[in-house]
């Protein structure tokens, strides 16, 4: 798939007043406007029962969008965006409400091989609906693709229906089902740093490395959401999802080609091969916590209850667990995920940390020779540091020291990188299907999430709290101690 502008489509967003669409599309589709990659004649048709015309959601996006965008933005260009957006009044499950979307998009004079995209972006439960109400109203041809967002469902069994759902109207080659973090520059340079250089892959195994550690954390609460968290928790809203993606790009095997079905025929096996987690294995190897009141960079935040407006939750706002892929490469080496709110601060991490070196060839050196780890940096900088030990310079006797061989891609391209909706969005225009999710991914890796959910919700864990700003709950920390292991903590 080149990356030339592609032609003019139609990009009909439903829940385009909501706080995905404004904090998230709208930007992205701004930015590749702005860079030239939004073909002149595209439309952008918003959906959503604000009774808005196309000047009141124009006067709508025109206020809001700047926040989003900060600086980036000259005024002029916002405007010219601003004016390609319309907006169509519709209850989606108000049949009668659907006309004036179908004249918009059967307008006089439409090319019949023109792109339509339908980007969800509103309650999973709308999926299956919107899906047949396109179907009743002819709405669907070879050149329709459809863009459901995470999450699919919150369990196998709504997962599967709402594939059946959208399968029964559209082709699987026609659905998008995005995880944003496969959209993420850094994300995809997993792929590039693996296979793109011959040094990592002959050590990439459990004869060199010892355990993986992958870590995202987040410093924001729940904010608005909290209608939508409370019934989701830190394990469907992004172990699910984001974590198992990434371990999948750690742990799959090489893909003989990057094209839209290896890649994710390999990462699906990884999702097969992971060790089921039963009840009684969920004590020893999960830990869900929930965020108290505390302190973030200094400044007091209420906790999550409070937060949620949700009294005597019990929803996990924080999640750690001890993941095994039973296959020859990683056999006995455990990969710990962990993930959370209202942790210090923002950032996503890969640690690979090595076997010792096997035999102690310095015994008489002052100090000792550390384990080599590799940590690579997702957000909010992307690089790679490699931890090594050398001899510190000076006569007599060897003193070995750790070092680190540090590579920051910020300054190695002077560029922007692309928001990952940026990436996502052109990819569904040019229908490149390689980094959205295919359905016997997401139905797998609910088939592995479920007993622990099943557990949790049987009342086989406690969520115990921590305090905001804190890096979770004291048990995660004895979840790698069991193993003489400790969380690598970032540098500061
Ligand atoms: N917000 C985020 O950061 C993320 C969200 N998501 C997912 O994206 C989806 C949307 O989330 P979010 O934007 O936060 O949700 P919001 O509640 O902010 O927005 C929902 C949108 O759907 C519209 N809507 C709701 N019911 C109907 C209806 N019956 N007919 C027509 N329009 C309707 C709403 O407009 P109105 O009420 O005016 O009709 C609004 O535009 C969810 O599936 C969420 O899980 C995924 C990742 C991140
Ligand atoms: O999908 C989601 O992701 C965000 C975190 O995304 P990031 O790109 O900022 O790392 C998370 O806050 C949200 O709860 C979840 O739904």
């Amino acid at each position: 798939m080149g990356s030339q502008t592609p032609a003019p489509c139609d990009i009909v967003v439903f829940g385009g007043t909501g706080d995905l669409a404004l904090r998230k599309l709208l930007p992205a589709l701004y930015h590749q406007f702005r860079d030239g990659h939004l073909a002149t004649g595209t439309t952008v048709i918003a959906c959503s029962r604000a009774g808005l015309d196309d000047a009141g959601y124009r006067a709508k996006v025109a206020g809001d969008l700047p926040a989003f965008l900060g600086h980036d933005t000259t005024g002029a260009d916002l405007d010219q965006f601003v004016a390609r957006l319309q907006h169509v009044s519709l209850d989606i499950e108000i049949e009668e409400e659907w006309q004036p979307l179908v004249e918009r998009i059967t307008r006089d004079g439409v090319d019949p091989d023109r792109v339509r995209v339908y980007y969800l972006a509103c309650a999973p439960a709308l999926f299956g609906p919107i899906a047949a109400a396109l179907d009743r109203n002819g709405l669907i041809n070879e050149h329709s693709r459809v863009v459901l967002e995470k999450p699919i469902g919150r369990d196998l069994a709504s997962a599967r229906a709402i594939n059946d759902a959208v399968g029964a109207v559209f082709d699987e080659s026609q659905i998008f089902r995005i995880d944003h973090y496969l959209g993420k520059e850094s994300v995809q340079n997993l792929l590039v740093t693996r296979f793109a250089n011959s040094i990592f892959e002959p050590i990439w195994n459990s004869g060199a490395i010892d355990h993986v550690q992958i870590t995202v954390a987040e410093s924001l609460g729940v904010g608005t959401r909290g209608g939508y968290y409370d019934r989701s928790g830190a394990l469907r809203d992004m172990v699910q999802n984001h974590l198992l993606q990434l371990l999948c790009l750690v742990a799959m095997e090489p893909p003989t080609t990057v094209d839209r079905e290896t890649v994710r025929d390999e990462k699906l096996k990884v999702l097969r091969a992971l060790k089921p987690i039963g009840a009684a294995d969920v004590p020893h190897v999960t830990v869900a916590g929930q965020y108290a009141a505390g302190l973030v960079d200094g400044a007091a935040v209420p906790s999550y209850v409070a937060d949620s407006e949700c009294p005597g939750s019990g929803t996990e706002t924080f999640a750690a667990l001890r993941v095994e892929v039973q296959n020859w490469r990683w056999a006995g080496v455990p990969f710990y995920l962990r993930t959370g709110k209202r942790m210090p601060e923002r950032y996503s991490e890969i640690v690979i940390q090595f076997k010792p070196v096997p035999h102690p060839m310095f015994p008489h050196a002052e100090g000792t020779a550390s384990a080599n780890r590799l940590v690579i940096g997702l957000q909010p900088d992307e690089g790679m540091k490699l931890q090594l030990t050398a001899k510190e310079p000076g006569p007599g006797g060897i003193r070995l020291r750790p070092v680190s061989l540090d590579l920051d891609y910020a300054s190695a391209f002077e560029r922007r990188a692309p928001e990952a909706y940026e990436r996502l969005l052109m990819d569904v225009v040019r229908g490149n299907p390689t980094l959205f999710m295919r359905r016997d991914e997401v139905e797998t890796a609910w088939a592995w999430a479920e007993p622990i959910l099943a557990a949790w919700e049987d009342g086989g864990r406690r969520v115990q709290t921590y305090p905001a700003g804190t890096a979770g709950p004291v048990a995660a920390s004895t979840l790698l101690e069991r193993d003489g292991r400790s969380w690598h903590e970032r540098e500061r």
